[in-house]
């Protein structure tokens, strides 16, 4: 019998329960006690939901509170002192590293007030990991039972598990050093950290457990010689010692190919690799196995909601077991399915020929046994049936096929994805066009979404306002802000997006070929979830979507109006995609819709227009190589599908947040103006990077996430410093991002220092 394996399964809760309990613990609402009891119902729940779905390896220690990467650094004593000094509790420890603690001093207690330690995106998912941070003074010791405490509890619900745990290589390689450690590379810690694991491990052992699931997902990255070298010292100095459990070395989300040199012939029990993702590699990984290695085969997708197309992903499976036999093959999900939401039988207003297709982590259980079943030779025709009428309905559906989309899409060349005059004719133009001043002034879109403005859109969306009711607040909204630019003296002015919920949804519900559900969280960060919508089919835009907020703005002021737009990859990415067609025709069909979009709002009289990719870096393949230079080319041609059918007057923005990036990955872009998140940014290296970058650029200058007023000779200081290597006629004065989450009095504040500021070194420029 071919055994059933599931990498990790969301700890969220179907009803959001984790969420609700640890932002109440937050508020002081709920008791530590209440939390880990609604914790470990989770835990109990989902054990048992995979017990019975018939999964034979159901994994333990994939919970977690926050983070699972952060558990790790707790465990393993990885706790810069500024948290250790306030004697809090371990889970207070837990929480401050993972978003920061602030708290007056009471009669028992003193003040604290801690920065959260840095968090960045688990690969190119949508997922972020709390970032280990080490120092020379980090003493690894182990510091938590929880991998052994949640393994006895399984045990105790009469459930047999699987711990998961980070591994050495991959848990140092994702950390970095810590500011008072640069010199350290964490990768040389190695030899100290070992003896911890092979302890945590032993333990698990003595608690029961026969084998681990040893996550290394950086051999899916680039990775340098002496970081390829450590998985030798590291598994075989676990596999000298006694009594350990048998490790399964687990990789997800890519290619590992290019460093199977590094872990052929380790000494682990098996090996798992994400055949979803790369089904060429099964080959290459087959050979890599010595006689007696085990492969688990990732072949259910743990990043997506399709139904898995099992014909497809039996005859995968098939093709390992010929080599392996059925004893050696597990069939698994390609990743945890943390990634995806909990269960589809929430989704009660999804039409019932879409939600036929999908499949949510508990659907995804039935179908790594179903598959298991399959190539063992058990009858599950009825299931292997009922699949493949799904497959093809979806394959053959008018909601996913739109023959004019297709049609338009071929039809795309250089001419429709081309500016009629290259840059600088185009700026001469707009410079007679706008007229504007040296260092002009803008913000990037959104303006405070107050609690009035949800309240209002809540309403509406209920039905307890009617249309024109909603419609004449959201014009009194935009007003607001109207008035509010022109009266700090802003040059290029925006509506502020009081009308959207969020900057992909409000365009997706609007464009033909997506889908919503009412209950698919995915967890982003923390206690942060998001719900992304699903491309279901082609996609195209059957009626404007922003035009009418963007004109009623325009109407009320002589200044230019931005009208503002979410760029294809950045709906792209921040959706969940189809898989039977590749990311690229996704975007080009985005790229179209928008296309519409940004030629309607240029009839409307709207001249300057900004299409936001904040998502374009995160996009960004893994390793470097054909798939990502494919990656540049066809992000940045979809972006300039939407962009370039517009009058060289008409004046194009981009936007790029969220992380570090490369200028030369947006040239191609060829918008005219672009700003990027930068006031955190103090490498002088890095700000000239930016400097020949060829059109106009505004680095933010302030901190959207904070409601730090920086004063304005802080702002004077600050744009002199990049002047230093940044030409100022192609400098445009700008925060880093939106300010949608910001309230009205710092926003008030921190935009008025930086047009004073502005016009400081217009004044200074012009002598
Ligand atoms: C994450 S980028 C956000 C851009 C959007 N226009 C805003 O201002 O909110
Ligand atoms: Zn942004």
């Amino acid at each position: 019998m071919v055994q059933s394996s599931v990498l990790g399964f969301p700890r969220i809760g179907a009803n959001r329960e984790l969420k609700k309990v640890t932002e109440a613990y937050w508020a002081g609402k709920v008791d530590k006690e209440e939390l880990f009891k609604v914790g470990k119902e989770l835990r109990a729940k989902n054990w048992k939901l995979q017990k019975d779905a018939g999964v034979d390896i159901i994994a333990s220690n994939d919970f977690s509170y926050y983070d699972q990467v952060l558990d790790l650094s707790l465990a393993f004593n990885v706790i810069p002192a500024r948290y250790t000094k306030y004697q809090l509790e371990p889970v207070d420890v837990l929480f401050a590293m993972g978003r920061g603690l602030q708290r007056k001093a009471t009669e028992t207690t003193p003040a604290v007030d801690v920065p959260a330690c840095e968090m960045v995106k688990w690969f190119d998912s949508n997922y972020h990991y709390v970032r280990p941070t080490f120092s020379h003074t980090t003493e690894f010791k182990l510091n938590s039972s929880k991998a052994v405490d949640e393994y006895l509890e399984a045990k105790d619900l009469g459930v047999e598990t699987r711990p998961v745990v980070v591994g050495p290589v991959s848990y140092l390689y994702l950390g970095k050093a810590d500011k008072d450690s640069l010199d350290l590379e964490p990768i040389t810690l190695l030899e100290k950290i070992l003896p911890v694991y092979a302890e945590l491990l032993s333990k698990l052992a003595s608690a029961g457990a026969t084998s681990v699931q040893i996550d290394e997902p950086v051999l899916v990255l680039d990775l340098p010689e002496k970081v390829q070298a450590a998985y030798k010292t590291a598994y075989e100095f676990l596999s000298k010692k006694e009594g350990l459990p048998k490790l399964i070395l687990t990789t997800y989300f890519g290619d590992v190919r290019p460093n199977l040199d590094a872990i052929k012939n380790l000494p682990v029990a098996g090996f798992h690799f994400d055949f979803v993702r790369v089904p060429e590699q099964l080959d290459d990984a087959i050979a890599s196995l010595s006689d007696d290695q085990t492969l688990s085969v990732g072949i259910i997708n743990g990043r997506n909601i399709w139904k898995a197309d099992f014909s497809k992903a039996i005859t995968l499976v098939e093709k390992a077991i010929e080599k392996l036999g059925k004893d050696r093959v597990i069939v698994a999900t390609s990743s945890s399915l943390l990634h995806t939401p909990v269960d589809l039988e929430n989704e009660t207003k999804l039409d019932a020929e879409i939600k036929d297709w999908f499949s949510f982590a508990t659907q995804k259980l039935s179908e790594v046994v179903t598959i298991a079943k399959a190539v063992s030779g058990e009858d599950v025709k009825a299931q292997l049936e009922a699949n493949e009428a799904s497959v093809k309905s979806r394959s053959t559906s008018s909601i996913t096929n739109d023959a004019a989309v297709e049609k338009r899409v071929g039809a795309i060349d250089e001419k429709l994805s081309t500016r009629a005059a290259p840059f600088p004719e185009r700026l001469a133009e707009q410079k007679k066009e706008f007229n504007l001043p040296l260092f002009p002034t803008t913000t990037i879109g959104s303006f405070p979404q107050t609690k009035d403005i949800r309240i209002n859109r809540n309403k509406f969306a209920k039905g307890q306002i009617s249309a024109e009711e909603y419609e004449t607040f959201i014009n009194s909204e935009i007003e607001k802000v109207v008035r509010f630019q022109e009266q700090i003296g802003l040059d290029v002015l925006v509506h502020g997006e009081p009308e959207r919920n969020d900057m992909v949804q409000y365009f997706g519900e609007q464009l033909k070929g997506y889908a919503f559900t009412t209950n698919g969280w995915v967890q982003s960060y923390g206690s942060r979830y998001v719900r992304p919508p699903i491309i279901v089919g082609d996609v195209s835009r059957p009626a404007p979507m922003s035009v009418k907020e963007s004109v009623y703005a325009q109407s009320l002021t002589e200044k230019p109006m931005k009208g503002m737009l979410t760029g294809p990859v950045t709906c792209l990415r921040w959706s969940f995609p189809r898989d039977d067609v590749s990311q690229e025709l996704q975007a080009l069909q985005l790229g179209l819709a928008l296309r519409d979009e940004v030629q309607d709002l240029e009839a409307a009289g709207i001249n300057v227009i900004q299409v936001d990719e904040p998502a374009i870096r995160e996009g960004l393949p893994l390793r470097a190589g054909k798939e990502r230079s494919d990656y540049l080319k066809w992000a940045a041609q979809s972006f300039r599908v939407a962009t370039s059918g517009v009058a060289n007057k008409t004046q194009i923005h981009s936007h790029f947040c969220y992380s570090d990036l490369d200028p030369n990955h947006i040239k191609a872009l060829d918008a005219d103006v672009v700003s990027i998140e930068f006031s955190k940014k103090d490498d002088p290296k890095y700000i000239s990077e930016f400097s020949d970058y060829p059109n106009h650029i505004g680095l933010g200058l302030f901190d959207i996430h904070s409601p730090r007023i920086p004063s304005t000779e802080e702002f004077i200081a600050r744009i002199g410093e990049i002047l230093k290597v940044y030409p100022a006629e192609n400098f445009w004065v700008n925060p880093d991002c939106g300010l949608k989450t910001r309230g009205w009095e710092e926003t008030k504040a921190q935009l008025t220092n930086m047009v004073a500021a502005a016009k400081h070194f217009r004044e200074k420029y012009s002598k």
